[in-house]
């Protein structure tokens, strides 16, 4: 397909790697545009009708007019940004229109909603005059709990946001300006730290006098910079004293007393380009006469100043910075407008003031020099970024920027005096902020909570070497949950740590167990042996396995006493690592078998499904000691289970086989559990669904909706929890074995260290609380 196909939408599938190709067919397949509205309240009946609409409507319309500040309690309004364009300086593109801005506005709406949470209308306005986009954009206040203001251009942006300041009593934001100025100022403290120079002597060049770039300078003048040390460039080439073509207020500000005219002869000796104009304007020999390390943004979108390849090529000491998502060092506002919003949105801030962009400047420049973290691996593709030339400031998808800067922010603002509603527990705070990141966190909690209280168990590690366990070791040993005992080579678990910088030292923070040199490995062999000597395995095999096999090595730890909890399963097949711990540490007495229990958390909740990884085809007994087992599980999340027995019949509707068996399962669960709610066998829809079921079934045992799947076989368990998992983008917390006798977890391979994190955390739980 062509370009052309492409925009006439001929064909819907791009044919080839282009980008803009990719790009049109992104926005619009399979429906045009990038935004939809949702409701978050239930539609579904008359009573619902009448409360949402009228005339139930009237009474949180009359809270509010009696007292406007209840608009935050009884509508969207305080977490509703408006980003507002007239389409005049979009991207680097130029006067493009306001409805040609839309794509762009609809972005910044999805960025606000993925990284904070935030809801916004994207509102282009044809209000090419300051006047009329004040008038316009000041009769949004009723909506909004704060504007942001994007691609307006100099100098009109300036204008418009003194008047809008002036008049509007929630936060106005011109991001381009702001938003962009914070960010260029977090990378700028850190490449002069790095380069070993100083604000106060550096001297900066930019190309650029419009909305971005000044409002960068004036930040960076306000943090110690000397505007004597900074040389403004825009279209007509330096803004010198006496000049007259396209000057303003804004410009003439940074007017240098000189005869030098362009870009190439300014940059001369400067140990700063900040580059945010247009693509192309920074030739590579220019960049020869910077001074040395030479710190260079290169900022216009989509296309810098210059390609970072071209600028190292010039200068192989340079630090290179770009707004674009494929190089190192992304300088873009997204790194800042979701969080600060974030922070002055959860205050009530009636605006953003100088002291809360510092805060966000400080707080973003730091994180960047902070120790590397999980989330930062997986944001960075699992590189472990450290601070230095490639890694000046935090990548957009760095999870912790939330975490930082929205507190920062929120508390500058009650310190200088514009919190509507200061927050008064910021450790809650930041708790909640961590839920939205981690969407486990809210159902972890009580068992992150009991593991910390509960007297310290030692947690075995079976894959000791893997970068996963390493960093939940670190995390571990951190909020005091467990005592980690790795199974690995010391050497190469020490050469780890220190490659993904982190703190914990083996033999100091924790055990390691090496399975080459071990003097208890002795006792160990016999004591397989004595586990195995019948069942086929000749001692010299035995000998051989506590060597090599890792699950092996920790169960057998566990059998001894040496450890309270087995964690395994990061490489290899599900059943060998089973067999292992079958083998050594068995089933608790009475459990007939194991299973496996899976948690998916979705945007709906947490949903268990079980068996998802052992019994390929569970009679009716087991099922029911599956579902019991699983529901106490459940209880230690604080959770009261609530099973369905899932089949492709409902209430008796097919004679199958396996509808038989789980009517059958159910009468069991019945006589062993009765205080456990539950039904079944019924539909996967009437599991979830109370009115399907109650259509059905009036008189169900189970009300509301069902957060215990139980699946008649693993095929069924299996695909569903693949499925639901993709199509949600729910988290898995899992699998759980439920059965043995001590807790031994066996994870998939696609876990991550936070994964790994929470099942070291049920672990500990489950020792600390067997029953
Ligand atoms: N990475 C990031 O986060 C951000 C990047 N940007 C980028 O910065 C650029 C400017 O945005 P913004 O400030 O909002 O827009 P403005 O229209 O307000 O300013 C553009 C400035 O660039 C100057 N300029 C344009 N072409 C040239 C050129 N060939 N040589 C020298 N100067 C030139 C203009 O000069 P004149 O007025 O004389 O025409 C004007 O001073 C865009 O490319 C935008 O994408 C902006 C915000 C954030
Ligand atoms: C990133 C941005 O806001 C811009 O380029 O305009
Ligand atoms: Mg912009």
């Amino acid at each position: 397909m062509t370009s052309k196909d492409a925009k006439r939408g001929s064909d819907p599938k791009p044919s080839s790697g282009d980008l803009d190709e990719n790009a049109l067919f992104y926005h619009r397949y399979p429906r045009p545009g990038k935004l939809e509205i949702q409701a978050t309240k239930p539609l579904g009946n008359q009573r619902d009708l009448a409360l949402a609409y009228s005339p139930g409507v009237a009474a949180p319309c009359l809270a509010i007019r009696d007292n406007p500040d209840a608009a935050a309690a009884y509508t969207s309004r305080a977490n509703l940004v408006a980003v507002v364009s007239n389409g005049t300086a979009v991207l680097g593109l130029g006067n493009i229109g306001p409805l040609a801005s839309k794509p762009v506005m609809e972005g910044k709406a999805v960025l606000f909603k993925k990284f904070a949470g935030i809801d916004v209308f994207d509102i282009e306005i044809d209000a090419p005059e300051v006047d009329r986009m004040v008038s316009v954009i000041s009769a949004l206040e009723p909506t909004f709990g704060g504007i942001n203001l994007e691609d307006i251009k100099a100098p009109e942006c300036f204008e418009v946001e003194r008047q809008l300041r002036a008049i509007m009593e929630i936060p106005v934001f011109h991001d381009d300006q702001h938003g962009t100025a914070i960010i260029v100022a977090a990378g700028i403290l850190n490449g002069l730290e790095l380069a070993g120079k100083s604000l106060t002597d550096a001297k900066i060049v930019t190309s650029g006098a419009g909305a971005a770039a000044l409002a960068c300078l004036n930040l960076l003048v306000a943090l110690g910079a000397k505007r004597e040390n900074i040389w403004v460039h825009d279209i007509e080439g330096l803004v010198y004293e006496g000049r007259e073509v396209l000057m303003d207020e804004w410009k003439s500000i940074y007017a240098q007393p000189s005869d030098n005219r362009v870009l190439s002869q300014s940059i001369e000796g400067a140990d700063v380009f900040l580059g945010l104009s247009a693509a192309g304007v920074l030739k590579p020999e220019m960049l020869a006469t910077m001074a040395e390390k030479p710190l260079i943004m290169a900022l216009a979108n989509p296309s810098p100043e210059i390609m970072p390849d071209e600028a190292r090529e010039a200068r192989p000491d340079a630090m290179i910075c770009t707004g674009r998502s494929d190089f190192p060092n992304q300088v873009n506002n997204v790194l800042c407008f979701p969080y600060i919003f974030r922070g002055a949105l959860d205050c009530g801030a009636r605006t953003i003031n100088e002291e809360m962009k510092m805060a966000a400047v400080r707080a973003i420049a730091e994180l960047a020099r902070e120790e590397p973290s999980d989330i930062a691996a997986r944001a960075y593709s699992g590189e472990t970024p450290v601070f230095g030339p490639e890694y000046l400031i935090p990548s957009p998808f760095d999870q912790r920027l939330i975490l930082r800067i929205a507190p920062a922010v929120a508390k500058a603002a009650a310190d200088s005096g514009v919190a509507r509603r200061p927050i008064s527990d910021m450790e809650a705070y930041v708790d909640q902020l961590n839920r939205f990141v981690f969407r486990s966190g809210l159902i972890m909690k009580p068992l992150f909570t009991a593991a910390k209280a509960a007297t310290k168990k030692r947690v075995v590690f079976a894959e000791g070497e893997d970068e996963r366990v390493l960093r939940a070791a670190q995390v571990l040993l951190e909020e005091g949950i467990a005592e980690p005992i790795l199974i690995g080579r010391p050497g190469i678990i020490e050469n780890r740590l220190q490659r993904f910088g982190l703190r914990i030292r083996p033999d100091v923070d924790f055990q390691v167990t090496n399975p080459e040199d071990d003097p208890r490995f002795r006792d160990y062999v016999d004591e397989y042996f004595s586990i195995v000597g019948r069942l086929g395995v000749i001692p010299e095999a035995a000998r051989t396995i506590v060597r090599t096999n890792a699950t092996v090595i920790g169960a057998l730890g566990i059998r001894r006493g040496e450890a309270d909890a087995l964690i395994c399963g990061l490489e290899g097949r599900y059943a060998r690592h089973l067999r292992d711990i079958s083998q050594i540490i068995g089933k608790r007495d009475g459990v007939a078998d194991y299973s496996a229990l899976s948690l998916l958390i979705s945007q709906r909740g947490a949903t268990f499904f079980t068996d998802t990884y052992v019994s390929l085809n569970p009679c009716a007994e087991e099922i029911a000691e599956t579902t019991i087992m699983a529901a106490h599980e459940i209880r230690r999340f604080g959770i009261t289970p609530k099973a369905a027995l899932v089949s492709h019949s409902n209430f008796g509707s097919r004679d199958s086989d396996s509808a038989s068996k789980m009517r059958k399962a159910m009468q069991i669960i019945h006589a062993l559990a009765p205080e456990l709610e539950a039904d079944g066998e019924m539909h996967g829809d009437s599991a979830i669904s109370e009115a399907l079921r109650k259509r059905v079934m009036p008189d169900s045992s189970l009300s509301g909706e069902a957060n215990l799947l139980v699946f008649p076989n693993l095929d069924a368990a299996n695909i569903a929890l693949g499925v639901v998992k993709t199509m949600t983008e729910a988290l898995h917390v899992g699998p759980i074995l439920l059965g043995s006798a001590m807790p031994a977890h066996i994870l998939s391979p696609s876990v991550t260290s936070r994964g790994v994190v929470n099942m070291a955390t049920l672990s500990v739980v489950e020792a600390s609380f067997p029953e």
